[in-house]
């Protein structure tokens, strides 16, 4: 309403720039509570990134477990639509003009037109964790038909360690009512910090393109009840629906690479993102868990337009998993950024025979680092800080 304050974050970015700031009336404003909420885990370090090119109504549903955190939006598409907010929430939205003001000619490594420009909400996020989620997901119910609050859940998985170096057969040992099993060795028992949350999805699942053809009305009833540590030196198919990850830990290496306008592959962005995090958490020492929690997906994307996005991923990935699964990253490679630099001369030399599209995401993959260390100031701390955020 007129003259009521709304609770607006405007960042104060490396750049000023003025925010593609809807018009007024569809500002949040949030409503008066007479009866203050307990404050939520990680309140004011995590923020919610969502991708978009529609009204996000979605998030009436997640209001009880959404509305006391910020949100980052990023809008996809036309720049002109202007997208609605359900009143209450506390965010900033960010458009293609918007990327194009704040990085400039490094705006070329955000893709446009495809999920994939999350990860520009990653970058100019200042908190040390993100969860980000899609606006067809809805909030699941567990079997006993509770609504699942998939963010809790995560914070969970994130604040405690994972186990990445020896299989704990009873799934995750740190969880109420487990613990490790006999022949665990205890010198393993404190694990490792958890770097990325990887949850899952009932209804629809997050199926290829010809698994969408041949299966078209398969859905995912099945909840289990497990998180589980992807062990060292095993890679994963990251989804990025429902995904939460430590930022200081491993963001810059969440680069969902170039997809969707003017490339010749879609729907592996994500997929890359995965696969260069999972090889850096393996050198690092760091976890990557999947499993609970789960969200409710209500839309299948079309499997012809998907096919038609993934159909030169589907062969280029019989070369691009052995080359990561074989990828080895040098005893200097000591942060983050240095890892995914090396990473990207490797898909230069080892990939760019495969198809020229990975000479210009290799290149793209650095422009992503300098944006990132620009935006974050973490340039000149990205050759003495160790991923833990200790100094040399
Ligand atoms: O051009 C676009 C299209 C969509 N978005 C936003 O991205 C997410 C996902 O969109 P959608 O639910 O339509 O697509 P899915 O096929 O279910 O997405 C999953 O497959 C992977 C494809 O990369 C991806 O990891 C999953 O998200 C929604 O929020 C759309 O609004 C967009 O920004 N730009
Ligand atoms: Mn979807």
């Amino acid at each position: 309403m007129i003259g009521e304050t709304h609770r607006f974050t405007l960042r104060a970015l490396k750049t000023q720039h003025s925010l593609h700031l809807p018009p007024f009336s569809s500002l949040s404003s949030p409503m008066a509570d007479p009866s203050p909420k307990p404050v939520p885990l990680l309140k004011d370090q995590l923020d919610i990134v969502i991708p978009t090119i529609r009204n996000l109504d979605f998030l009436e549903m997640w209001r009880p477990f959404f509305e006391q955190y910020h949100l980052i939006i990023v809008q996809d598409g036309d720049p002109n639509k202007v997208i609605s907010v359900p009143q209450g929430f506390d965010y900033e939205l960010y458009n293609r003009n918007d990327i194009n003001r704040i990085l400039g000619p490094k705006a070329n490594c955000i893709s446009f037109k495809d999920s994939a420009c999350r990860c520009f909400g990653y970058m100019v996020s200042k908190k040390k964790y993100i969860y980000t989620i899609d606006d067809d997901c809805f909030v699941a119910k567990d079997p006993s038909g509770k609504d699942i609050n998939a963010l809790e859940q995560h914070i969970k998985n994130l604040l405690s360690p994972a186990t990445p170096f020896f299989f704990n057969t009873l799934y995750d040992p740190y969880r109420e009512g487990a613990d490790f099993v006999r022949g665990y060795p205890f010198s393993l028992r404190e694990g490792a910090p958890t770097a990325v949350s990887h949850g899952l999805w009932l209804n629809i699942p997050d199926y290829d393109a010809p698994t969408q053809l041949v299966k078209p009305r398969e859905r995912n009833t099945r909840y289990v009840d497990a998180v589980l540590t992807i062990p060292k030196g095993t890679l994963f198919p990251m989804c990025g629906m429902n995904l939460a990850f430590d930022r200081e830990l491993i963001g810059p290496a969440m680069y969902f690479g170039l997809m969707g306008d003017g490339q010749p592959i879609g729907r592996y962005d994500d997929m890359w993102a995965g696969w260069c995090v999972k090889v850096i958490c393996d050198h690092l020492g760091l976890g990557v868990k999947t499993g609970l929690p789960y969200i409710w997906h209500s839309k299948a994307s079309n499997p012809f337009v998907n096919l038609k996005k993934e159909y030169k991923g589907i062969f280029w990935q019989e070369e691009i998993i052995p080359f990561f699964q074989s990828a080895t990253l040098s005893k200097e490679c000591t942060s983050v950024q240095k890892c995914y630099i090396e990473l990207s001369k490797q898909v230069k030399e080892k990939l760019g025979a495969v198809d020229p599209y990975f000479n210009k995401l290799a290149d793209a993959m650095v422009t992503w680092i300098e944006a990132w260390d620009e935006l974050n100031n973490t340039s000149e701390e990205t050759s003495s800080k160790q991923p833990n955020g200790a100094a040399k």
